[in-house]
């Protein structure tokens, strides 16, 4: 276990940045995404989240930073790694963490998280579970979670939807946990993500603002147009 707790260690109070594109996008490739992390890893970060097997794969020939990993697959609610296979899988590509959607919803084989949590730890990996309240970060520390995050929060229909990250949720997790609490969800800003810290995070988790360039030009056109439509150009 001292290697574990070693490893979450090398996470306090650092960052750690998603490497996934959206699909459609014209990055959505294992090359590219072991690409942008080995460009990502150039920085002083602690670690990297990724999403598919073949991602993981090419990712950790690339970088022997800590490694997150999960698997989007299926179009039920529950998406993140839903199944003690799909753990299992993610598990085998050599990650450190598998982060396993830990919401109390239906997983789609019918299967409890438990199961999920065991699958991934008869591995020898962590489990991240990623949450959308309190309850579920309690029940998943309660079931062996190594590090609960707040990934779901605005993602469930009974959650809070902010528009930027659930500082409210880290605090409140990090109050009743006794696990490392990641921030992770819409941090937009290097402030966002000391404020996350200042709310008692171990750690935060940044993607699209640093890994998705179609989102982060978007953001950089809508300023342009909102400059447009409240008269400031001056042509
Ligand atoms: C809800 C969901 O499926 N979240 C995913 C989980 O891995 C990713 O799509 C996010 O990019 C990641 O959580 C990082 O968040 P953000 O990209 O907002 O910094």
């Amino acid at each position: 276990m001292t290697d574990h707790a070693d490893l979450l260690d090398s996470l306090r109070g650092r960052l750690i940045v998603s490497c996934q594109a959206y699909p459609g996008d014209p990055l959505r490739s294992p090359e590219h995404m072991a690409a942008m992390a080995a460009s990502v890893a150039r920085a002083p970060v602690a670690g990297i989240r990724a999403e598919g097997v073949d991602d993981l794969r090419a990712i950790r020939t690339v970088t022997t930073l800590p490694l997150i990993g999960l698997w989007k697959d299926g179009d039920g609610d529950v998406y993140i790694t839903p199944t003690a296979r799909h753990a299992r899988a993610v598990a085998e590509t050599g990650v450190d963490i598998v982060a396993v959607d830990a919401t109390g919803r239906p997983r789609p084989d019918g299967g409890r998280l438990s199961d999920v949590f065991a699958a991934v730890h008869g591995s020898g990996r962590l489990v991240m579970a990623d949450v959308s309240t309190v309850e579920e970060g309690v029940r998943a520390a309660d079931l062996g979670a190594d590090l609960v995050s707040t990934t779901l929060s605005g993602y469930t229909p009974y959650s809070r939807r902010n528009e930027g990250p659930d500082l409210e949720l880290v605090a409140e997790l990090a109050g009743w946990l006794s696990v490392p609490v990641t921030a992770e969800g819409r941090i937009q800003s290097p402030d966002q993500a000391r404020q996350a810290m200042a709310a008692g995070a171990w750690s935060v988790v940044v993607g699209t603002a640093i890994t998705a360039p179609a989102a982060i030009a978007e953001r950089f056109a809508g300023a342009l147009t909102s400059v447009l439509d409240t008269g400031g150009h001056c042509g």
